[in-house]
């Protein structure tokens, strides 16, 4: 009874802390059992405090929304605003700060056809390439250093995967005529790590589009890459949740109490499938058996 009360003050008090904004968030990437890396509470933790937030090291809109996102942050295009299109209309800037912060890599995005390497990923329904491909603009701008996704765990890839890849590479590399494994490294850790970005509705208005949106089309304004929510592990029945309202500014949110030393967990995939379903789609799209206690126990 002591104990469950003195937890629910020290979650009260750790969550009026984050409120305020006070002290490093309260995680560490450590060593798990099973799972490689992965990321420990600090001290106890509120049931929607939100931990820490992230900013994309790489992001890219969906390609048929070239026009409705921003190319830097993924954010939507208001109704009326549309001020913020590139001067050759390849793509949208949502703000000056956007515009300015892609300037050196977007710069080389402009200066290369990609209209071979874009139709080969659209011809397939690809959406990673285009994460590598601006990975590659910013490398080549200086924006960022070639080893900058190096840390991140890369998937187990089979050898269908690296033929494909390897095409992809071509197209890259007769695009910048650059050679090298960077590209499959790259992919390699984008495909294990890489979020699909839906946006909360800020309006009823987006509500009625984004409703409209996942019926007529892919609801994901994007995808992205981030550093720090790249160490959490999968859970079947998470304690812990990614969710985005405006743009690819991730904040990481916890959906129960958490226990100091508690392993912060969120799910890779719809949670709502069966087991089966569930173990299938993780083998074969994340490379991994999943050993959380919801698959252990069959349910
Ligand atoms: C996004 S990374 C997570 C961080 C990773 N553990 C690391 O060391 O960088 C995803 C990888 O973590 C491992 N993993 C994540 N959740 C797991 C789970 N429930 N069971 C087993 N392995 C898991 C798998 O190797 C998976 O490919």
């Amino acid at each position: 009874m002591f104990h469950h009360f003195r937890r629910r003050f020290l979650c009260t008090a750790a969550a009026a802390a984050a409120a305020r904004g006070a002290g490093p968030p309260p995680i560490r990437v450590a060593l798990t059992e099973s799972s490689g890396r992965g990321v420990f509470a600090t001290r106890p933790i509120a049931a929607g405090e939100v931990l820490h937030s992230a900013q994309p090291l790489v992001s890219h809109p969906s390609p048929s929304l070239l026009h409705e996102v921003c190319y830097s942050c993924l954010r939507r295009k208001a109704g009326s605003d549309g001020d913020g299109d590139d001067s050759s209309g390849s793509c949208y800037f949502c703000s000056d700060a956007c515009r300015e912060h892609s300037q050196g890599f977007h710069g080389v995005d402009k200066k290369a056809d990609w209209s071979l390497f874009d139709d080969h990923c659209s011809s397939r329904g690809l959406k990673y390439p285009h994460m590598a491909k601006r990975l590659a603009c910013m490398v080549i701008s200086g924006a960022v250093s070639a080893d900058c996704l190096h840390i991140l765990q890369p998937a187990r890839l089979h050898q269908g995967t690296l033929t494909e890849m390897e095409e992809e590479f071509a197209l890259l590399d007769s695009t910048f005529r650059k050679a090298g494994e960077w590209y499959i490294n790259v992919l390699a850790r984008i495909r294990i790590n890489a979020f699909r970005i839906e946006l909360v509705a800020s309006s009823y208005e987006d509500l009625l589009s984004s409703a409209v949106a996942s019926v007529a089309c892919d609801a994901a304004v994007g995808n992205a890459v981030y550093m720090l929510p790249s160490f959490y592990n999968h859970d079947c029945d998470p304690n812990t949740h990614i969710v985005w309202l405006a743009s690819a500014y991730a904040r990481l949110k916890a959906l129960r109490n958490i226990e100091e030393g508690e392993e912060l967990r969120i799910c890779y995939i719809d949670a709502s499938m069966d087991v089966n379903a569930r173990q299938r789609i993780l083998a074969d799209g994340f490379g991994f058996e999943c050993r959380c206690q919801r698959c252990l126990s069959g349910d």
